[in-house]
């Protein structure tokens, strides 16, 4: 018996992207600005002064982008839409040209067999909100789910899997407490306000979808295994801390309707009380939860706002143009953990890739074709695979597979400085070169998953 991989029939392949990564226009067509398109544009805030100003230019290519798709046989693929090109004020409005371009968008997706995952928010909030408080004002929850409804009533049907928020903790860690993305605060007090608050909109965005629509909706997050670096009490009680900060933050009231107590004793006098309701709120039924994987953290206790964590480097570890490490098995780790922790709940994996410095797509192959190699993201890819087929062989119940990215792109406040695309895009020219990744991918998918 041939000992290649089998994955779940129906198993979907596919890639993802996000709106202010990839589309550029950010204001074309009477969009309005996003907390993106400010902070790009906020002296100090991006690498090289890097803007989404331009990207992918998907927002004019979009058409050539589904074909090189087609091309590469993806399945199925994930991608965001711009709240404020649908409701430039955030709320009330609604710009019929930028709904067009998401609706044209699925068609031609549709069209191509390959099946939309629809993000509604994928970190843009518009900056019209932000001006209102953004995710520190409750009323957010029902600005949100207003957003949803529009978007529901126009393209479910022919959007059969949503999603509402991308990872969350990424929004308050890097939003709110840190302050290295958009809206670029720093507190402490305002993070886990952030957090709850968009949490409520989580759940008031599946309220309204029950209402309206008749397919799929889930929560992504970005979760990362936590191992302790040595066998130390404080060294697990670090553990503890941040596996709770980052893993379970948001899964725990999204699925079992409460926080972990950890958050309490990390933020203090910071942590507020929330009444039940907004617990049955965010607890909301879900068709699928959407896993974005990258690594895994060595954890030690240290110094270190809020956490008094550290990430211990290892010394034999091989490690991405982010810092992240290779670290496959934590993947298997993290999926058999999600199911002893919250069940048989249907799971994409709508994120895993890897950003590798990529030579130039300047050589050529035999036939003349232009060639971008990029061995270690394939190397890094096929092992993830690996990871996630011995997940399934334990019993998780995995759905699909989104390779981040389709396309090299805006890497938020690193600007271009990292490419995680296994399509290289040239940002002078436009130009795509699919790279050897992606030419391994199309194999992988051909076979479904049997040549890894
Ligand atoms: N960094 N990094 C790559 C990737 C980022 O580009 C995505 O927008 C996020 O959803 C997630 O953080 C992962």
């Amino acid at each position: 018996m041939s000992d290649a991989p089998v994955f779940p029939e129906g198993f979907l392949w596919g890639a993802a992207t996000a709106a202010h990564q990839i589309e550029g226009s950010p204001l074309a067509d009477g969009a309005g600005p996003s907390i993106w398109t400010r902070f790009a544009h906020t002296p100090g805030m991006m690498l090289n002064g890097d803007t989404g100003d331009v990207a992918c230019d998907h927002y004019n290519r979009w058409k050539g982008d589904v074909k090189l798709m087609r091309e590469l046989g993806l399945q199925a693929y994930r991608f965001s839409v711009s709240w404020s090109r649908i409701l430039p004020e955030g709320k009330g409005r609604v710009n019929q040209k930028g709904l067009d371009f998401y609706s044209r968008l699925v068609d031609e997706l549709l069209a191509n067999d390959i099946e939309p995952l629809l993000t509604l928010y994928h970190w843009d909030l518009p900056a019209a909100l932000d001006d209102r408080g953004g995710w520190l004002n409750p009323d957010i929850a029902d600005w949100f789910a207003d957003y949803g409804r529009v978007l529901y009533r126009a393209l479910d049907g022919r959007v059969k899997k949503w999603v509402t928020l991308n990872e969350p903790w990424v929004v308050t860690d890097g939003g709110y407490l840190h302050g290295a993305l958009a809206p670029g605060h720093r507190s402490r007090f305002e993070a886990p306000i952030a957090s709850h608050h968009l949490m409520r909109a989580h759940g008031a965005a599946v309220k309204a979808y029950r209402e309206i629509g008749k397919h799929e909706i889930g929560l992504v997050v970005n979760i990362e295994p936590k191992y302790p670096a040595s066998d130390s009490a404080e060294d697990a009680a670090a553990v503890r801390r941040a596996h709770a900060y980052m893993n379970e933050q948001y899964l725990h009231p999204a699925l079992l309707g409460h926080y972990p107590p950890e958050l309490k004793e990390i933020f203090g006098e910071a942590w507020p009380e929330w009444p039940a309701e907004d617990y049955e709120l965010i607890k909301q039924p879900l068709d699928f939860v959407g896993i974005n994987y990258y690594t895994r953290s060595v954890t030690k206790a240290a110094t270190s706002y809020p956490l008094n964590t550290g990430v211990v480097k290892q010394p034999l570890g091989t490690y991405t143009e982010t810092g992240w490490e290779v670290f496959p098995q934590g993947l298997t780790d993290l999926l058999l953990w999600f199911k002893q922790t919250y069940g048989d709940l249907p799971v994409y994996i709508t994120e895993n890739g890897a950003a590798f410095f990529d030579p130039p797509a300047a050589s050529v192959d035999e036939n003349g074709n232009r060639r971008v190699r990029d061995p270690l993201r394939m190397d890094y890819l096929r092992k993830h695979l690996g990871a996630i087929h011995d997940a399934i062989r334990a019993g998780v119940d995995i759905r699909g597979y989104m390779l981040w990215s389709l396309l090299d792109n805006l890497e938020w406040s690193l600007g271009y400085s990292k490419r995680f695309g296994m399509v290289h895009v040239n940002y002078v020219t436009q130009e795509r070169t699919p790279k050897d990744s992606a030419r391994w991918y199309s194999e992988v998918i051909r076979t479904h998953g049997r040549k890894l």
